[in-house]
């Protein structure tokens, strides 16, 4: 079953040229597709549109077997797409790292210790427990990563948008990073640059230039 297709997609910034100029793409259940491609070749403007946060000129978002125009559609899109900014500045907004994680789970409708439930679970499968209660806005860069992953997790996505994932990771924690993403259920879109990390993780996808995806060799 096809999860998400993009049909034709075209995108123009104002006072700027086409960026996407008839883009497709098509993920399935439990299926892991890289995009690579040049420095804003487009790729972060692509999958902001898979979820609605920029409408395409033209072309057709089809999420979970439905075409998707409308505010109200993408909600539900974003209830069930975890997206990865490449700026955990972007995702992060709460005093703690508890209730970032919990900030989801609440909003699904969780009561308070369900969530706090959610948070415990999370971050002990992600080996991460000891950040539990550190202000936020203190982490390191790679820590913020690994704790936006886990906001995201914690609301139990059918697809994950991965945008530069590795970005500000240490070995070590790239290493626990790749575990954990080799552990999930959820079918992937992942952005990177690093050609060992999408063999690793999503070795079939497409590159991104001029416009146009062309599926990778
Ligand atoms: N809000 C914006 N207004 C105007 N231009 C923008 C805006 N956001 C992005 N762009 C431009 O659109 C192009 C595509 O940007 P995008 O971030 O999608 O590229 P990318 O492929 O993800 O790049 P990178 O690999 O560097 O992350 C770039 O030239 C960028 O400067």
């Amino acid at each position: 079953m096809s999860l998400l297709e993009l049909h034709d997609i075209t995108f123009a910034y104002p006072a700027h040229g086409l960026t996407l100029n008839g883009a497709c793409l098509r993920l399935g259940a439990g299926e892991r597709l890289s995009i690579t491609g040049p420095n804003g070749a487009g790729k972060s403007t692509l999958l902001k549109i898979a979820v609605g946060l920029l409408r395409p000129a033209s072309g057709r978002v089809v999420a979970f077997g439905q075409d998707r125009r409308t505010e109200a559609d993408f909600t539900e899109v974003r209830r069930r797409i975890g997206y990865v900014f490449q700026d955990p500045d972007d995702q992060l907004f709460c005093p703690t790292v508890a209730e970032d994680i919990a900030f989801g789970p609440l909003n699904l409708g969780k009561s308070k210790e369900e969530a706090l439930a959610i948070v415990d679970s999370i971050l002990g499968r992600m080996h991460l427990s000891h950040l539990r209660d550190r202000i936020t806005h203190h982490l390191s860069g790679g820590e913020k990563r690994l704790v936006t992953l886990a906001t995201v997790l914690a609301m139990d996505p059918d697809i994950l948008i991965l945008d530069e994932p590795t970005n500000a990771l240490d070995i070590e924690n790239e290493a626990r990073l790749l575990e954990i993403l080799q552990s999930l259920p959820q079918a992937i879109l992942l952005i990177s640059h690093s050609a060992d990390f999408r063999e690793k993780i999503a070795p079939c996808g497409y590159r991104l230039a001029d416009g146009v995806l062309t599926p990778l060799d």
